[in-house]
């Protein structure tokens, strides 16, 4: 089984990085670039429901100048043809199973798969967070829905599995959140998800850039490299040191990825800047890191994460 904190233990830079879910990764010609890629020591697909998806009516994704807008809607090819993928490819690389069922029934019933499936060995992560499903909630702003969820999960899912959470705004949702999740084996959480139901305008036009949702999406990019930061720095302050933290968002260059490690986090996932840039972005961004490190004399990410200063 792909165990997340193994993985890292005695990981050194060149491979801390991974795709943010739903960046290049719903495809079998999508996953196999990034199971192919060099430098990337690990890959997630996107989110999957139990049927394929088209998603949300585009337009859907819009480019700002510094991050992203989506509403993407979560459009997948279904968990038969993820679940296919993994058997029918060698996985040279660990291949996290993104998992987002539209309701607590259909998550059950997904993970009781993966759970009875002897074949499958992989690192799941279960995503309570996405904002763009019409009419639907994000599970992980409702704790006492969450916590029932998970309850239940755990009562018979045994093998790894993670949790992508949304990001909090609120230092009590910090304390709330952990506490919640606390009391379960998670493998990781991976954290955060865009922020969602922001809303951009073309003053020109007047008009929004999306067509879901009347405009509203998940913000994404360089602009939430603070609530990314913030949540990494918070959960890994209050969460048991067993359960290992992926940061997500924001991550733009090698600084931001260094400012995500000295908050926790044991690897860094790269969203809308993968997306931009394209795959060239893993080996930029871990170059850029790695003079970091040399510059200041770290030949370990373990010798500086998780070491943020504060002013005494
Ligand atoms: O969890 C998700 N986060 C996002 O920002 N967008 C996608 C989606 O809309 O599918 N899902």
């Amino acid at each position: 089984s792909v165990d997340l904190s193994a993985q890292i233990a005695n990981m050194k830079v060149n491979n801390l990085f991974l795709n943010a879910s739903g960046i290049h990764c719903q495809t079998e010609a999508e996953l196999d670039d990034l199971m192919q890629e060099p430098v990337s020591g690990a890959m997630v697909t996107k989110s999957m429901t139990p049927q394929s998806r088209f998603g949300n009516p585009l337009p859907r994704y819009y480019r700002l100048a510094n991050g992203s807008i989506n509403s993407m809607g979560l459009p997948n090819e279904g968990f038969d043809y993820y679940m296919d993928y993994l058997k029918t490819h060698d996985q040279i690389k660990p291949v996290i199973v993104s998992v987002a069922g539209r309701s607590k029934e259909e998550d059950l019933a997904m993970l009781h798969t993966l759970q009875d499936d002897d074949s499958y060995q992989g690192l799941t992560e279960l995503n309570l967070s996405c904002p763009n499903v019409i009419g639907e909630p994000q599970m992980a702003y409702d704790f006492p829905a969450a916590n029932d969820l998970l309850k239940e999960v755990f009562s018979f899912y045994k093998k790894p599995l993670g949790i992508k959470l949304p990001p909090y705004f609120d230092l009590v949702h910090f304390d709330q959140i952990a506490e919640l999740l606390n009391q379960y084996p998670l493998s990781h959480v991976n954290t955060i998800n865009s922020i969602g139901n922001g809303l951009w305008i073309d003053v020109n036009s007047e008009t929004v850039v999306l067509k879901p949702k009347g405009g509203f999406g998940g913000v994404g990019g360089s602009m939430v490299l603070p609530t990314a930061l913030a949540n990494v720095r918070g959960l890994r302050q209050r969460l048991n040191p067993s359960i290992k933290i992926i940061g997500t968002g924001g991550v733009t260059n090698g600084r931001d990825a260094f400012a995500h490690i000295l908050c926790g986090a044991e690897m860094v996932s790269i969203g809308t800047q993968l997306y931009e840039e394209g795959l060239g972005a893993f080996e930029r961004v871990t170059r850029e890191l790695t003079d970091i490190m040399e510059a200041k004399g770290y030949e370990l990410l373990a010798d500086f994460r998780g070491k943020l200063k504060v002013i005494e």
